[in-house]
């Protein structure tokens, strides 16, 4: 089992949103988490998965000269991609409502990308979920604005809360990477650095 293995190893999850965190205790990982501030600024040149990926990589760059031999260093971003461009967490309240309003009746991608970061190699995956939204009425997405506060969720929105129960139709592909995470795809990814490194 991959628990067992990882008992050699030093997991460092580099995050601050609780959800990621969650996922990993689910998962029986022993963990640490450690935390540096970094700004998430890309490159404008940048399309869809390029821009999570090229983030959760500038999220690893402030621990690369720290990481000791057994360190795998996880690190991860999450964007909603709708019509071209990138939604990432709203400012405010206006920017939230007018990022909901363009995501509703509509469909957009949710893409997630994991960062694997040891001292000799650095390993990037990443996933796609389509999501489809309902027509919202403004009462109701003022009202999940108001209520939820989904201000440190890319989009400005949360699957798992209130607008995911009455507004998603539907989605393709993992749940679990609308929620910040495609789980699957962090431990097969990690089962298979574990067992190129034996
Ligand atoms: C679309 C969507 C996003 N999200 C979250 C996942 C991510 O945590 C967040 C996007 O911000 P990220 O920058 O990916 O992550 P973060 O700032 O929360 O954490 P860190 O950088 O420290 O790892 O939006 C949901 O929880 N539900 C959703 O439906």
């Amino acid at each position: 089992m991959l628990q067992e293995t990882l008992k050699n190893y030093n997991i460092i999850l580099a995050s601050g949103s609780p959800r990621r965190h969650q996922f990993f205790r689910e998962l029986g990982i022993d963990f640490e988490i450690r935390l540096k501030n970094v700004e998430e600024i890309y490159p404008e040149r940048l399309r869809g998965s390029d821009i999570p990926d090229y983030l959760a990589q500038l999220k690893a760059l402030p621990f690369r000269e720290e990481l000791q031999e057994k360190d795998i260093l996880i690190t991860s971003d999450t964007i909603v991609w709708h019509r071209e461009k990138a939604l990432g967490k709203p400012k405010n309240r206006e920017e939230a409502v007018e990022m909901i309003k363009t995501l509703s009746n509509d469909s957009h991608e949710v893409i997630t990308s994991i960062c694997f970061t040891t001292p000799h190699l650095q390993k990037t995956v990443n996933a796609t979920t389509k999501v489809f939204f309902n027509s919202l009425t403004n009462g109701e997405i003022t009202h999940y604005i108001d209520r939820f506060k989904p201000f440190d969720k890319a989009g400005a929105y949360g699957i798992q809360e209130w607008i995911g129960l009455v507004g998603i139709r539907k989605i393709e592909g993992s749940y679990f990477n609308v929620v910040g995470l495609p789980v699957h795809l962090m431990y097969n990814t990690l089962k298979g650095l574990i067992e190129e490194n034996t």
